[in-house]
């Protein structure tokens, strides 16, 4: 079995009595899609921004390419390669599409010196800019502004200004949401020629893409993790049908 890229060791984190992670040890190795998923107030986002540094564990370790990260903060974690998509990144609604992930490309390059208007013409920025929108499938799209892009689309943009970065881990949060099948379908696809390179941890409501993308799945319940394993092993789980997927996936 591949050695673990990021690894939390009985994270715990409490919000007055209640615990919001009990004791959470979860991994994620390289190629694969680690899906996290549980019910509303599980502890899913708890988790998440303690493994991207915006909140504290009370106890317990993350390590990610070999170092312990736990009390670094969020930008140190993301020089060393975790990246995290959606709900966090700005994108700028009258810049195009090609121009949004030229900026993204600067920033992780640490061209801060560059002015902005710059950046958007500059083709050393512009050229690995084209070959991201290509990998996220918005190639045709790079002259069409942000605000101009479908729902979809600005998702796939946000996980091509994430991959400016090249993360080796790269933490999705509810990628899925506000898109319609057609959408969904075309992010999985994406997804998946994405994971050999850029490994993932999903946080994911949409149990149809879930059960296909996930390699593994750990599910959450009061903060605790209850079961992990393939996706065959989770969907046959007897606690975990209980409870969290219930009839769903009967
Ligand atoms: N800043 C906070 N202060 C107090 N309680 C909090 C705080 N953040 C989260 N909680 C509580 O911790 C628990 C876990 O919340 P969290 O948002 O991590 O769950 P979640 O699994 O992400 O839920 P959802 O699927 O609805 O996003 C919930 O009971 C929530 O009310």
């Amino acid at each position: 079995m591949k050695e673990p890229l990021l690894r939390t060791e009985r994270l715990v984190k409490r919000y007055g009595g209640l615990l919001a992670t009990d004791n959470v040890s979860i991994d994620v190795r390289p190629g694969e899609i680690h899906a996290l998923i549980g019910p509303n107030g599980a502890g899913k986002t708890t988790l998440v921004h303690q493994l991207t540094g915006v909140v504290a564990p009370d106890s317990g370790t993350i390590h990610f390419a070999g170092h312990d990260i736990t009390r670094l903060p969020t930008h140190a974690r993301v020089r060393l390669g975790l990246g995290r998509s959606f709900q966090i990144t700005s994108v700028l609604r009258e810049f195009t599409a090609l121009e949004n992930v030229a900026l993204a490309v600067q920033g992780h390059a640490g061209h801060s010196f560059r002015f902005l208007a710059d950046a958007r013409r500059d083709e050393t920025l512009r050229a690995p800019a084209r070959r991201l929108l290509d990998e996220v499938g918005l190639g045709a799209r790079g002259s069409v502004l942000a605000s101009a892009l479908s729902h979809g689309e600005q998702r796939q943009l946000e996980l091509a200004m994430a991959l400016a970065g090249d993360p080796t881990v790269l933490l999705l949060d509810e990628p899925m949401a506000g898109m319609g099948v057609e959408e969904s379908q075309r992010l999985i696809g994406f997804l998946r020629a994405l994971k050999q390179k850029h490994a993932m941890l999903l946080i994911e409501h949409d149990m149809d893409a879930v059960f296909q993308l996930a390699d593994r799945i750990t599910v959450l319940v009061y903060g605790r993790a209850i079961a992990s394993g393939t996706p065959g092993e989770i969907r046959a789980n007897a606690e975990v049908r209980q409870a969290y997927l219930g009839e769903e996936m009967a």
